[in-house]
Formats: structure tokens, sequence, C-alpha cells
């Protein structure tokens, strides 16, 4: 994979921002020394710098050393951020990425004194070891720095490109979702306990197992109905579990879950 030869700046270097700033570094995308970190406390950056990156809390001086610059602050924290490194902007050298919920290209670009090029992104936090997956959108960035941005998040993970307005979607689904797939592994761990493992092997157990389900969908490119459907024996053990999720409301409670997410991640910028 040919390296990035530009120079990157994540502004907002808390857990998405770092997440990015340790996967672009592991899959070569560019080196630590080609990374800008910032936060307001940059002394919390300390062990990133020993591993080369730099690391500052001048956003506005990071911007001026870079041409990628990236938005990973709360929403709710971005037009301070904004009016910050508006001098520093350059519509001619910077394109902009923001991971930020619920912000659209048009608001980043209303706070800046210039027309430059804006992609959203929404990656989760499995971008620190190559496994996000990263929806993207744009309404006026060039062809060849949406490529850019997209061979930029395929070294850490799969791409989709989608309508700007489907982003809050996106958000819930994808970078929410692995909470949600967290929270179920954690569950299925207690579920374990209380059947006689201890918690760390139940834990393992869980995992692999729920890895392997993920694995049999990506690798056999099938659907999980399919799948559950060579588990339930008849009148057997894993179809007396699965309907006594359901009528607990198992798939009901994903779906209301995930539909809340989007509708939040719509309102995190706008009801700041
Ligand atoms: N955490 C996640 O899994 C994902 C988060 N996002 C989005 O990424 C953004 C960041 O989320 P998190 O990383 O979870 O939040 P976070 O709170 O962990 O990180 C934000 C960081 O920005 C820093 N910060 C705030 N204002 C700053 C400023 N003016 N200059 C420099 N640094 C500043 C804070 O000190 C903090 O370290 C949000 O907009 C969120 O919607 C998107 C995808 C996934
Ligand atoms: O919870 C949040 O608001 C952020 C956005 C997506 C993941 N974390």
């Amino acid at each position: 994979m040919e390296q990035y030869k530009g120079r990157i700046a994540i502004l907002g270097s808390g857990n998405i921002g770092l997440s990015l700033a340790k996967g672009l570094v592991k899959s070569g995308y560019v080196q630590a020394g080609q990374i800008c970190l910032t936060r307001r406390n940059a002394s919390k950056l300390k062990t990133f710098e020993q591993q080369g990156f730099v690391v500052g809390s001048d956003n506005a001086a990071a911007v001026a050393a870079a041409d990628i610059v990236v938005l990973a602050v709360l929403p709710q924290q971005l037009n301070l951020l904004l009016n910050e490194i508006n001098p520093s902007v350059d519509a001619k050298k910077h394109l902009i990425i923001s991971v930020a919920s619920g912000v659209s290209c048009k608001d980043i670009r209303s706070k800046l004194n210039t027309e430059v090029q804006v992609v959203r992104a929404m990656p989760n936090t499995a971008i620190a070891i190559g496994q996000s997956m990263t929806c993207m959108a744009t309404d006026n960035a060039a062809t060849v720095h949406l490529e850019e941005v997209t061979r930029m998040f395929e070294t850490v993970g799969s791409v989709v490109k989608i309508n700007e307005d489907l982003m809050t979607s996106a958000t819930a689904l994808c970078a929410c979702g692995i909470a949600f797939f967290l929270r179920a592994i954690r569950a299925a761990s207690q579920g374990g306990v209380e059947i006689g493992f201890h918690a760390d092997e139940a834990l393992k157990m869980a995992v692999q197992t729920a890895k392997g389900a993920a694995d049999l969908l990506l690798q056999m490119q099938s659907h999980p109905e399919q799948e559950i459907d060579k588990v339930t024996s008849p009148k057997g053990c894993t179809i007396a579990g699965l309907n006594e999720m359901e009528h607990n409301g198992f798939s009901s409670s994903l779906i209301k879950g995930i539909k809340l997410s989007a509708v939040k991640a719509g309102d995190l910028y706008t009801k700041e």
C-alpha cells in the first residue's frame, strides 16, 4: 500500500480521534510523525508523543501544518473549534473530514470563511484494530479527494459511501452499533455464568461465538436467518431459547434502540 505523503491534523483526540490515529499508523497509511493530535489538555497525550505523534493544544498551528484536518470533537464543542481554526483554513490546501455526529458538511462550511471541501465520515472504535465500518458522505468534495478519504478509511476497515441525509442512521447502526453488540456479548457471558462457567471463560466463549456468527455472514455472504435455520434443530434447545428471547422483545428492543439512537444522533448538534 502506498503511504500517504501529506500531514494529518486530528483535532479533538478523545476516543474516536485516538482510535483513528492508532489505526492509520498500524495500517501503514501514515507514520506517527505525520499525524498531529490536539486536545485541550495536551499533557494527556504524552504516551502518544512517546510513540512519535506530534501532540499539542494549538489547533490553528496544527491546521496550518496539515493538509487533511479531521474534526473529532463532540458536536457541542464543534463551533468553538471552528471559530478557532477559521483563520487558518485554506480551501486550496485543506480537506476537512468531520466525524462529528449530526453536523452537516454545509453546517461546517457555514462557520468557516471559505468554500473548503468537507467529507463526513462515520467510523466506529474498531478502527483502532482495522475493523471499522465507516460510512462516508460529501456534498462538495472532488472525486479525487473522496477517493483519498476512501483509501484512508479502507486501510482501517470497510467503507460504504452513502447519501448525506443517511449519516445519522449510519451513526446509530455502525458507530453506536459497536456498543450494542458489545452489550449483547456481555449479556451472553452473564447468561453463561448463570449456567455454570466462570466469568472469564464465559466471556471468552461468548466473544468467539459472536465472532464466528459475524464471520459466517461475511464469508458465506448469507442471511442471518439462513444460518439460524442450520442451528435450530426441531424441538431443540436453540429454538426454545431463541423464542423465549423474542417473547421478551429481543429483536424489538434492538430495533427500538437503533431508532432512538438515530433520532438522538441527529439532535446532538442542533440541540447543543
Ligand atoms: N466514540 C465513538 O465511537 C464515535 C464518535 N464519533 C464522533 O466523534 C466525536 C468525538 O467523540 P468521542 O471521541 O467519543 O469524544 P471524546 O470526548 O472522547 O473526545 C473529544 C475530544 O476532543 C477534545 N476537545 C474538545 N474541544 C477541543 C478543542 N477545542 N480543541 C482540541 N480538542 C478538543 C476533548 O478534550 C476530547 O479529548 C463526536 O462528535 C462523536 O459524535 C463518531 C463515531 C464514533
Ligand atoms: O454516543 C455518541 O454520541 C457517539 C456518536 C457515535 C458513537 N458515539
